[in-house]
């Protein structure tokens, strides 16, 4: 479904994304692991389009994505999310959910003036999706409270709900488990693998390796900016090149 080659990323100095190669099997939950510091929230920029790389290629689905900027490579069908979810604070938290799809008929000043009516229709439709992802990830019942009275663990199921609104195919998770309780989590990874089996791809970093061994079939493993081993997470877990470049971090 995507195929990264000989992808890298430097910011002046030596590269902290070193000539990387990987594919992600459409419908697959695939981890990336790797210890702080080895890269891979700056893979992720490159892959959603928040930076560019330095060299190689990125395609989804054939299409070429690398450069791109990001609202172009959410609108081919991959979306992400932050480790650290920012949602507007006094926005409620129906409303955040409502800001995601892009392109929207009211954003255009004459569209307001012009076709009030499909403007409406429309904000129904997007306000009915935003109403049905909320209800999915259970936080209907938060819908009309301004986004900042939401805990860690909520704040990352709205960002869900955020991108479940475009319906992307695939979906990058920046450490979906970090800093949420453990019902939230099991929530969290409920729903990933309700929305898997319904045929969304996944890409998640994360360092809970409860989470990595439950949902991600392969594990990519990066370290100091380069792809040490892809394998199932039982291998990973006690292969010594992972643990020597853990205990070396
Ligand atoms: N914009 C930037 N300018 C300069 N250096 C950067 C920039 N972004 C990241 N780096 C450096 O790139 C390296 C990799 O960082 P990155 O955040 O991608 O690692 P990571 O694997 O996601 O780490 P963690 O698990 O701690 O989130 C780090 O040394 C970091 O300081």
């Amino acid at each position: 479904m995507l195929v990264a080659e000989g992808v890298s990323k430097s910011f002046g100095g030596p590269p902290v994304v070193q000539d990387v190669s990987f594919t992600l099997t459409r419908g697959a939950i695939t981890g990336l692991i790797g210890p702080n510091g080895a890269g891979k929230t700056t893979l992720f920029n490159c892959l959603a389009g928040s930076l560019k790389p330095s060299a190689g290629r990125i395609t989804l689905d054939g299409v070429r994505i690398d450069g791109l900027r990001p609202d172009q490579v959410f609108g081919h069908g991959l979306a992400r999310t932050f480790q650290i979810p920012k949602p507007f604070p006094a926005m409620t938290v129906l409303e955040n959910v409502m800001l995601a799809p892009p392109g929207q008929l009211g954003e255009r000043f004459w569209t307001n003036w012009l076709r009030p009516g499909a403007v409406a229709a429309e904000e129904r439709r997007i306000r009915d999706r935003a109403r049905h992802w909320l209800d999915f990830v259970g936080l209907t019942r938060l819908a009309q409270e301004p986004a900042r009275v939401l805990s860690g663990g909520q704040r990352k199921l709205l960002e869900l709900a955020r991108v479940l609104v475009a319906e992307p195919r695939l979906i990058l998770l920046d450490e979906p488990g970090a800093g949420v309780a453990p019902p939230l989590l099991e929530t969290i990874m409920e729903k990933i693998e309700v929305l898997n089996a319904q045929g969304t791809s996944f890409l998640i970093i994360e360092h809970n390796m409860e989470l990595v061994t439950r949902l991600c079939r392969p594990v990519l493993v990066l370290a100091q900016g380069r792809l040490l081993l892809e394998g199932a997470p039982e291998e990973v877990k006690r292969d010594p090149r992972v643990i020597e470049a853990y205990l070396g971090a």
